[in-house]
């Protein structure tokens, strides 16, 4: 089904593992088997406080899952790590615009490796930084909460800036992902999909909830009527 402006209607859902729980980490992967992707938080205790899953974690969910992986490098200077997370079955890597020296080596070692190529946005970094590079990416990743924690409330203009970021790709005659990661649920899935986000990332909105499979339902069906 397409939207008035030619857009495909509704979104993806990738269940941030950050949420899940690490005392029965295989229970949980089966649990979101039926996710478009799985994202996973990479976080180094620099670019943020909190240390979360390496590339060991990355190979130890591609093994035990069948569903592609989204990594999510929330680290200082991936120019010198971005080759470790290269090495895994990762389908998707993404950086942070903010944190890289050389934005496009990064994406041509990640296309060389195979790989899809992500560039992130934190709150308070504007679209148009991407004028260059958007050429190039597969992936731009709205951050809709300042990156580090699961279960924060979405920023106040998150809406606003997919919408920007829809338009300057539309502008430049681009059409990579949009990924939205940070206090996505069922209340916000549709203005954001209808802005132009066509993956969302949910970690409490999924993990938080008894029943997976429903609530990664509802995000599809929510994103859709957006
Ligand atoms: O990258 C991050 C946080 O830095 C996210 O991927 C969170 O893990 C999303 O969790 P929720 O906000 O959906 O609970
Ligand atoms: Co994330």
């Amino acid at each position: 089904m397409e939207t008035a402006d030619g857009r495909q209607a509704g979104a993806m859902v990738a269940p941030s593992l950050l949420a899940a729980d690490r005392m029965h980490f295989g229970r949980e992967l089966e649990s979101v088997a039926d996710a478009d992707y799985l994202h996973v938080d990479v976080m180094d205790g620099h670019f943020v406080p909190p240390i979360a899953f390496g590339a060991i974690d990355v190979r130890s969910v591609a093994a035990a899952s069948q569903v592609p992986l989204d990594v999510h490098l929330m680290v200082d200077n991936p120019d010198e790590c971005i080759d470790q997370y290269l090495d895994t079955e990762a389908r998707i890597v993404t950086f942070h615009w903010e944190a890289a020296t050389h934005a496009h080596r990064l994406v041509e070692k990640t296309h060389q490796a195979g790989k899809l190529s992500g560039v992130a946005l934190n709150p308070a970094t504007p679209p148009e930084a991407l004028r260059e590079l958007l050429r190039w990416v597969d992936l731009v990743l709205v951050m809709t909460v300042d990156p580090g924690y699961g279960g924060q409330g979405i920023v106040e203009g998150s809406r606003d800036k997919v919408a920007r970021t829809s338009r300057l790709c539309r502008e430049l005659g681009v059409s990579p992902i949009i990924e939205v990661d940070g206090g996505v649920k069922t209340d916000n899935a549709g203005t954001l999909a209808a802005a132009g986000a066509s993956l969302l990332v949910a970690g409490s909105a999924v993990f938080g909830r008894e029943d997976r499979a429903a609530a990664i339902h509802e995000l599809r069906l929510a994103a859709q009527e957006g």
